[in-house]
């Protein structure tokens, strides 16, 4: 197994590279959370780009080290922008980024959440209820056949997510984040488990969103899995140190772009973590 200290000089790099090349990682993604998730991205030295059209789809595909897509609002277009961005993506071997957000809600959804089976994301990030109903699905061990999602909100633990979560990654060959209290990371041979964040990441909305959008910035410059553990890493080191400072939700999403921004590749790395053997 991979040590905690190759592990972290892996994730020190993945921060350094990022704010010495401000890497672009386009965005198809929700109408909600759109800004937060550009903001974030910036915060942490990537460059944003968001769009809604087919060819746009490609082009970034094609011009970005990386691409976030996230389902949480769909529109008739989507059912050209989505399979044919990431068809391109796959075709050409490029990272990218899905957030199967309330996965269970609409024919579209389900359409283009099935169809993304055979493009394999390389990371797939979602909170534990959309983890549990994408395995579900694609016919995944740990998967349920009925989502358990309430809206965009999730009704399981991180823990109840883990069989479904490494099943996705074995899938895919690339790494799956579930987000909650703790996180899991896991590239489906080796889980990692993050701790930090605050209590008011569940009411800020886009909290799920934007980190998505990070994690897209770290797989231009890293592997899915350490992509995946270094934005989930800077996000709980951040929220915590907003927590101290905010006021309430409002005052909070402020102070967490700023601690987004302030955060060294160092305490990025040295923010709590643990793995195992899966
Ligand atoms: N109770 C909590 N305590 C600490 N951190 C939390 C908590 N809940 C979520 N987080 C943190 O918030 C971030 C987003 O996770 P969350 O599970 O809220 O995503 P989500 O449900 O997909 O959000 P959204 O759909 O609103 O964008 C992660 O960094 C996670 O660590
Ligand atoms: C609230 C909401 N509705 C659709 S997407 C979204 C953002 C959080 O996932
Ligand atoms: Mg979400």
């Amino acid at each position: 197994m991979i040590s905690k200290e190759d592990i972290k000089n892996r994730m020190i790099q993945a921060v350094e590279t990022v704010k010495r090349t401000n890497p672009m990682a386009g965005s198809i993604t929700n109408s909600v959370t759109i800004n937060f998730v550009a903001n974030a991205q910036l915060a942490v030295g990537g460059s944003a780009a968001m769009v809604y059209l087919p060819d746009e789809g490609e082009f970034l595909a094609e011009a970005g080290g990386a691409t976030y897509i996230n389902v949480g609002t769909l529109l008739p277009i989507y059912e050209q922008t989505l399979p044919c961005t990431v068809k391109a993506l796959y075709d050409a071997g490029k990272p990218w980024v899905l957030d199967p957000v309330a996965i269970g809600i609409g024919l579209l959804r389900t359409q283009l959440l099935r169809q993304f089976k055979e493009y394999k994301p390389n990371v797939i990030r979602g909170n534990a209820s959309e983890i549990i109903a994408l395995a579900g699905l694609w016919g995944l061990e740990g998967g349920t056949a009925q989502s358990n999602v309430r809206g965009v909100d999730s009704t399981d633990s991180v823990t109840d997510a883990e069989i479904a979560a490494v099943a996705l990654a074995k899938w895919t060959g690339g790494a799956v984040a579930v987000s909650g209290k703790t996180d899991l990371i896991t590239d489906g041979s080796i889980a990692a488990f993050s701790y930090g964040g605050s209590y008011f990441m569940e009411k800020i909305t886009g909290s799920g969103c934007s980190l998505g959008g990070v994690v897209a910035v770290y797989a231009t410059s890293a592997s899915p899995f350490i992509a995946a553990l270094t934005a989930t890493a800077a996000y709980n080191l951040a929220a915590s140190r907003a927590e101290s400072k905010a006021d309430g939700p409002g005052s909070f999403q402020i102070a967490f772009i700023d601690e987004l921004y302030k955060a060294t590749a160092a305490d990025i790395a040295n923010n709590p973590f643990e793995i195992k053997e899966v």
